[in-house]
């Protein structure tokens, strides 16, 4: 791909997309969020007639101020952590894919709250962009975050009377750049620890298990993920295991749960863990409170010593690098000006 001339606006751009998160760690901005986030029918699959009096009946009335309670414990003088990572994740992405010859536009998005996918794909093909390469932040593919976000930019592109030639990014699970800033980040915390703990717990979101009866290959991907890592750490089948978290509502969900194996860990004599999350690439609500803090608490009540917290990928250098790689091979051969 040949370089845009500089000085010109680039005509080419990369929307990084994101879940989104709250405008804030309160109640009614909760609401607004919990609404649109649970109201979307690849995250809960059952029928509309069914759910709609439970979500705003029942969820929508009792959720938001405990969720908001949980956000409060981690939001930061800039918003949500999530926003923060996000935004400059775009911005770093942007210098990264100047340096190599590509001084493309960079935006960011969210699925859900703000700034939303059509708005941000209005503002660019407002300003003369005619390609736009949308990333998401999700290495593994499910129909719950990857498809749902497709969804989205096809829901603007049914409002828009012209609209840019589009590329989707589905994931990059196993993409050896991603790896490596994994494992990048494993042995710093390895030097700054002194070395590794009994066990390092690879935690990813969870999903129901009925999806992935139905084809979603988010699971696989997962596991493929810690399989690769753990390889590329030199560790043995006993120093390491995969473990989903989040789980929401009474339904069957992708196991071992996370909580429950660490207070296992911990009953049977497991004093010190490493924890890490793979699947987020930025540090979040999911990771900070419910990790960090919750699961935390949970495998110290049960007997454990030390809980060995590794941060997501955020800003590390190696995981901007691994981004630029991904949105490069994608960019490959496409028409610039
Ligand atoms: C990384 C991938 C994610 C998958 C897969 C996913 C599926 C999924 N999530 C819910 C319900 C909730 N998730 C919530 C927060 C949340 N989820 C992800 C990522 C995935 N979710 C992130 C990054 C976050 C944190 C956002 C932030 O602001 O920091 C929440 C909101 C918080 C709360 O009230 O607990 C809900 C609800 C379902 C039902 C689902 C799959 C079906
Ligand atoms: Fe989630
Ligand atoms: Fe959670």
């Amino acid at each position: 791909m040949s370089a845009i001339p500089r000085g010109q606006s680039p005509t080419t751009a990369v929307l990084l997309c994101n879940l989104g998160t709250p405008d804030a760690p309160t109640a009614p901005a909760l609401r607004r969020y919990l609404a649109q986030f649970l109201g979307d029918p690849r995250v809960v699959e059952i029928p509309r007639l069914v759910w709609w009096p439970i979500l705003h009946g029942i969820i929508l009335r009792t959720r938001p101020a405990k969720s908001a309670a949980k956000y409060a414990t981690i939001w930061t003088p800039e918003g949500s952590p999530l926003a923060v990572w996000t935004a400059k994740q775009a911005l770093m992405l942007r210098g990264w894919l100047g340096e190599a010859g590509l001084p493309v536009r960079v935006q960011h998005a969210m699925r859900y709250g703000q700034p939303a996918i059509g708005a941000q794909l209005k503002v660019l093909q407002e300003a003369g962009v005619q390609r736009v390469l949308v990333l998401p932040l999700y290495p593994q593919y499910s129909s719950t975050t990857t498809a749902s976000l497709f969804d989205d930019v096809a829901a603007w592109v049914r409002r828009s009377r012209t609209y840019p030639e589009l590329r989707f990014v589905n994931g990059y699970h196993a993409h050896p750049g991603y790896i490596a800033a994994l494992e990048k980040s494993v042995r710093a915390h390895w030097q700054r620890e002194g070395g590794p703990a009994e066990r390092l717990v690879m935690s990813f979101h969870g999903i129901p298990e009925r999806n992935v009866r139905l084809g979603d290959p988010y699971a696989d991907q997962c596991r493929a993920t810690a399989r690769l890592l753990a390889q590329a750490l030199g560790l043995s089948e006993q120093q390491w295991q995969i473990t989903f978290q989040s789980r929401f509502g009474k339904a069957r969900w992708l196991e071992p749960y996370t909580e429950p194996t660490l207070v296992a860990l911990a009953q049977a004599g497991t004093r010190r863990v490493d924890v890490m999350c793979p699947g987020f690439t930025g540090d979040c609500l999911e990771t900070l409170e419910e990790i960090n803090q919750e699961a935390r608490h949970a495998f110290m009540e049960a007997g454990g010593k030390e809980f060995r917290y590794i941060p997501c990928l955020n800003d590390d250098a190696a995981w901007i690098t691994a981004l630029s790689q991904i949105a490069q091979q994608q960019l490959e051969g496409w028409p610039v000006d």
